[in-house]
């Protein structure tokens, strides 16, 4: 059987997931949209420009043409910025191999059309639930990529494709669980981010532990309200791709979300942040897709909302604050 991968994207988690599946025994070609970044792979097996000082294995190599890293691949990763894969994906789409199994990293929801990227990928390729799935957890790139012990959940509808892919990324550093609950885990993956601005935001304006404390846990509710009502299982919420991955993104100073919000939070404003930064912090484009999402579904997303706004920058971050402890009152579990 073939054990050839496709990584397309050689950004941070891109590359890092490049060593875990290296070490999990795969043959691993990355395709990366800049030369130099591949040269850089292929001669000093480094990406110097997202994870500099971490060195590759000899399984990984790096091409700038797709329909090379693509040729003879049967699992196909995807681990570009949410917002640029249908564009990205329909140029790809010819190379795929037709059973191929094709695997998303990413975390984000599509402005416009409100897809998931499971969606997207079903919609750009044709396949079907048993070929596309989503691997999601609370995976750092800098972590995974210094193989600090983690896990994560693979999630796709047919178990057996998410139990081949557990064994082809298992590996010394790294423990994936299966689910068949493809929805829950981006729902959750695409939340936790804009969850994690706000809690960066919080950070910003010298608030503390209390303070995030319960901005995780509301936020923890808001993503199950709306992850529910669009057919998730609770348990995935409170798994890895939910709040293992919530706690990860908003406790670490690694996370560009939580980062881009605390950037928000000490003045800056979006413009600037974006242009401080060479990485994509999905949340800041996701908090108005899944405030869309759940306006459309009838669901109440007050974190949504108010870190879309603060984005927008037509509120500030510090009324943002002000405007949570003042909403109308309710109970804890409506
Ligand atoms: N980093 C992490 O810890 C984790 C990230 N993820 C998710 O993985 C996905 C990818 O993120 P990550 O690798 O971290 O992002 P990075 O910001 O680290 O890298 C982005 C990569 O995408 C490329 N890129 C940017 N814009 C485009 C475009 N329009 N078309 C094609 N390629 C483009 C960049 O190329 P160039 O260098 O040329 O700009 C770069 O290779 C995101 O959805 C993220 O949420 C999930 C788990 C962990
Ligand atoms: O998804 C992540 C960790 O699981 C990475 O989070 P950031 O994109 O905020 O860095």
């Amino acid at each position: 059987m073939s054990k050839k991968v496709a990584i397309l994207g050689a950004g941070s988690w891109g590359t890092a997931f490049s060593i875990v599946l290296a070490d999990g025994g795969n043959d691993v070609t990355i395709w990366g949209r800049r030369e130099e970044v591949c040269a850089a792979i292929n001669d000093q097996h480094e990406n110097v420009d997202y994870l500099p000082g971490i060195e590759l294995p000899p399984a990984v190599s790096a091409t700038h043409d797709h329909e090379k890293a693509l040729a003879g691949a049967d699992v196909v990763v995807l681990a570009v910025p949410s917002q640029s894969l249908r564009e990205n994906l329909t140029e790809w789409a010819p190379y795929v191999g037709k059973d191929a199994v094709m695997v998303s990293l990413m975390k984000g929801v599509e402005l416009g059309t409100l897809d998931r990227m499971s969606e997207v990928i079903a919609e750009v390729t044709g396949a079907g639930p048993e070929r596309i799935a989503v691997i999601s957890g609370p995976n750092l790139a800098k972590e995974i990529a210094r193989r600090e012990p983690a896990a994560s959940v693979v999630a796709c509808a047919d178990v057996d494709v998410a139990q081949m892919l557990q064994r082809r990324v298992h590996s010394p550093a790294f423990r994936p669980y299966t689910s068949v609950d493809v929805l829950g885990c981006e729902l959750g993956g695409a939340y936790k981010n804009v969850v994690a601005l706000s809690v960066g935001m919080a950070v910003g304006l010298g608030f503390g532990d209390n303070t995030t404390a319960s901005v995780i846990t509301r936020g923890l509710a808001e993503t199950a309200r709306l992850a529910m009502k669009l057919g998730a299982n609770p348990l995935t919420l409170m798994g890895l791709a939910g709040l293992g991955d919530l706690v990860a993104t908003c406790s670490s100073p690694l996370s560009r979300n939580r980062t881009f919000g605390e950037k928000l939070g000490k003045g800056m404003t979006t413009d600037e942040v974006v242009a401080s930064t060479r990485q994509v912090a999905e949340g800041a484009k996701s908090c108005s897709s899944l405030l869309a999402l759940a306006t459309q579904s009838g669901v109440d997303a007050p974190i949504a909302h108010h870190v879309d706004a603060v984005v927008a920058g037509t509120m500030t971050a510090k009324d943002m604050m002000d405007a949570f402890i003042a909403r109308d009152t309710k109970a804890e579990t409506d």
